[in-house]
């Protein structure tokens, strides 16, 4: 195996960390044809160097310049024991503590997921390994223990493997606990009795006839372990439970399907792996609205996966070429926290970089240039402040869907360093091997390591990635991990990309992966522009809460920008009767909430233009100036309204028209899964008002007002 390190260190779940993800390389099974261990020479896994970095990146291929990170990585002879006990114990005894978690294997197909979940009877997988620790611990403290065990294919559809034949199993919610109907718990006392009817089921999952549908060939495959205090009974519900996830393979539905059906089927399952691994990513990123609702699987799971509960998933990886790994790699690394950490310390650096050279242009003094260095033509500095587009559109629209991981494929970038000292000489210096402060840079991994605040008593450094046009550039040079969620990938409600764009994502994925050399090329002959890297990073931060303060405390003017679209945005949205904005001016508002990055006149030429078009600015007749007024009025009704609507109480919102029992209690569940799930009137729709209903509401509330 090409692993260039691999130590031991983050190898155990920490307080701190919500989601955990690491990699299995598969091992070679003496069935297989060509079963002689071989070294795996497609996977790299590499640990950046620097005491900051917690995780590895893996990289597919020699030539392949896209890295993604993994808080770890198993080698192929490291077997399900060593997984176990590093990464399964220490939630088991969490699990006696009150904690829920989940472990989710995915990964392509015939990646080991089964192999590392189920095992066998002579290599135990890691739910083999659980039960006999559960149960240990169960007799310590005076607990018991029982299971459940499913199944979920691709039409959504939940069966009980320990009472094959019954209906399906259904999911609802109540009192904030997730609750299935028609799903058995078996209580385990034994390790044997447990290996009995789990492999039991296992074997005849494949054969038993399902009540009332067709039996899918792949399926997603869940075990709940429940702890239960002793003398509790069922109704009260578990102490806590460990759930175990083995993920139908994903499959590239174009590659291998025969059929129209097979086709569709393996659409679906391919969403609800995409679903589960949104709410992992949607999670690990505290996004205000996870989408739960997405699959069944993730609805059974949601208990096992929101609050303290952890998470770990296990990317399973094939120990051979398998492009569909890569894929499944792709979507995990997304919920890898390591990445967020590196991601963000490397921007809020870019960022800080940034004002240093806008404060140092201002300063407008004489700089003495090196006979060794450059100096940044203006038009450089000033690139640097603006975004440039410079992939091809599906490179853009890809990583509009995945993360900007596959767009660093797109990117050759070069390290320039610019050193200010106290006499205020500008260097820039072009050796990417070493960092300012003399640490080996590993040689293909783009890592800013400085976190050092800028002293002007000692040399300042300022890190830039600029693409240029040195040949010397490849596609397998630095490359910048970036956990980044943009816009049409965002999780939370508005921006919701939802797995029905999956394939598409994934044929996107594909085309910017195909294209990566292409794409440096392209990039080498944009030269100068491609200095976009420093407001690239900060647009990695919009969706980003966290990061949207620069270290003082004051909020980028990025984000106040995009607070001012967002307004406009919901001023448009709920008023329905004011002047129509033409389709384009809307996309311009969007552009101003999702790219600009700093403040450029057109922000403000765009939002003037819009105001001018609807004519609000300048009223000429007192019938103007009473539309104005008038629609503030209902804009602030409006506002009013979806505040009540997330914040009212039961017995308050059954008070508002078309409003009862049912609705309220929904608006309960949903304001559970997300503070504020109303934005605008059209979130309406989602507990099952039409439009006309909602408009007849509104009108209803304000009547109100003049009785
Ligand atoms: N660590 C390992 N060592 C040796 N053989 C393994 C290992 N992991 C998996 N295998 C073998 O690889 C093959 C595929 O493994 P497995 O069935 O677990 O994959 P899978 O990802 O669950 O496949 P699918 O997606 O089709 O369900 C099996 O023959 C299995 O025995």
């Amino acid at each position: 195996m090409a692993s260039k390190l691999h130590d031991n260190a983050g190898s155990t779940l920490t307080p701190a960390r919500k989601v955990r993800v690491v990699a299995k390389l598969r091992g070679i099974s003496r069935h297989e044809p060509d079963s002689e261990p071989k070294p795996n020479s497609w996977i790299s896994v590499n640990k950046p160097q620097g005491e900051s970095f917690e995780g590895v990146t893996l990289s597919f291929g020699e030539q392949s310049s896209s890295r993604y990170w993994m808080d770890y990585c198993y080698e192929e002879h490291e077997e399900n024991e060593l997984i176990y006990t590093r990464e399964i114990k220490p939630l088991i005894s969490a699990a006696f503590e009150g904690q829920n978690s989940t472990v989710i294997a995915c990964g392509a197909r015939g990646s080991g997921k089964t192999h590392l979940i189920q095992g066998s009877a002579e290599k135990p997988g890691l739910t083999m390994l659980a039960i006999a620790e559960f149960i240990s611990l169960a007799e310590k403290n005076g607990k018991s223990i029982s299971v459940s065990f499913y199944e979920v294919d691709h039409q959504d559809h939940a069966v009980d493997l320990l009472n094959p034949g019954q209906s399906p199993i259904l999911v609802c919610e109540d009192r904030g606990r997730i609750q299935f109907k028609g799903l058995s718990q078996i209580p385990v006392k034994s390790v044997a009795e447990f290996q009995n009817f789990y492999f039991g089921a296992c074997s005849t999952q494949k054969t038993i006839p399902r009540k009332g549908f067709e039996r899918a060939s792949r399926s997603h495959m869940g075990l709940i372990v429940y702890v239960f205090s002793q003398n509790a009974s069922v109704e009260n519900g578990p102490v806590s439970k460990m759930s175990f996830v083995d993920l139908a393979g994903y499959e590239d539905a174009r590659k291998k399907s025969s059929d129209a059906i097979c086709f569709a089927e393996t659409n679906k399952i391919n969403k609800s792996i995409y679903a589960l691994l949104s709410v992992s990513h949607a999670l690990s990123s505290n996004e205000s609205r996870v989408p739960y609702r997405e699959s069944k699987l993730t609805r059974m799971l949601q208990d096992s996966l929101r609050g303290t509960s952890r998470i770990l998933i296990v990317a399973c990886l094939n120990p051979s070429f398998c492009q569909d790994t890569v894929y499944m790699v792709n979507l995990a690394s997304r919920s890898c926290q390591s990445i967020q950490k590196t991601f963000l310390d490397s921007t809020k650096k870019i960022s800080s970089s940034a004002n240093q050279i806008k404060t140092y242009q201002k300063s407008q003094i004489t700089k003495s240039v090196s006979t060794t260095t450059k100096k940044i033509p203006a038009s450089v500095s000033y690139q640097s402040e603006k975004k440039v587009v410079a992939a091809p559109k599906s490179a853009i629209k890809a990583r509009k869907l995945f993360d900007e991981a596959s767009k660093s494929t797109a990117r050759a970038k070069k390290e320039i360093r610019m050193v200010q000292n106290s006499s205020e000489t500008l260097l820039v210096n072009q050796d990417n091997s070493l960092d300012i402060t003399g640490n080996k840079v590993e040689s293909n991994t783009k890592v800013v390591k400085d976190n050092s605040p800028p002293n002007v008593s000692k040399n300042v450094k300022c890190d830039l990635m600029a693409e240029n046009g040195d040949s010397s550039l490849d596609t397998s040079s630095e490359v910048e991990i970036y956990p980044i969620e943009e816009k049409g990938i965002s999780l939370n409600g508005e921006d919701h990309q939802d797995a029905s764009n999956f394939s598409e994502a994934v044929e996107l994925v594909r085309e910017d992966l195909n294209m990566n050399k292409e794409n440096s090329l392209m990039l080498n002959e944009q030269g100068e522009q491609a200095l976009a890297i420093v407001p690239e990073g900060q647009s990695i931060n919009k969706e980003n809460k966290s990061s949207m303060a620069y270290e003082d405390g004051s909020t980028p003017i990025s984000s106040q920008l995009r607070d001012l679209s967002n307004r406009l945005k919901l001023l448009y949205s709920s008023t329905p009767l004011s002047v129509q904005i033409p389709e384009k001016e809307c996309s311009s508002l969007d552009s101003i909430s999702v790219d600009i990055m700093e403040p450029k006149t057109p922000v403000v030429d765009q939002i003037t233009r819009a105001n001018d078009r609807r004519d609000i600015m300048n009223p000429k007749s007192p019938w103007e100036t009473f539309s104005v007024h008038n629609s503030g009025v209902k804009n602030n009704l409006v506002e009013e309204y979806l505040r009540f609507l997330n914040s009212a109480n039961k017995e308050e919102l059954k008070k508002l028209k078309g409003i009862g029992e049912k609705r309220a209690t929904y608006i309960l569940e949903l304001r559970e899964e997300s503070p504020e799930p109303f934005k605008s009137l059209d979130d309406l729709k989602d507990i099952g008002l039409s439009a006309k209903q909602i408009k007849g509401m509104m009108k209803k509330e304000v009547g109100e007002l003049f009785n």
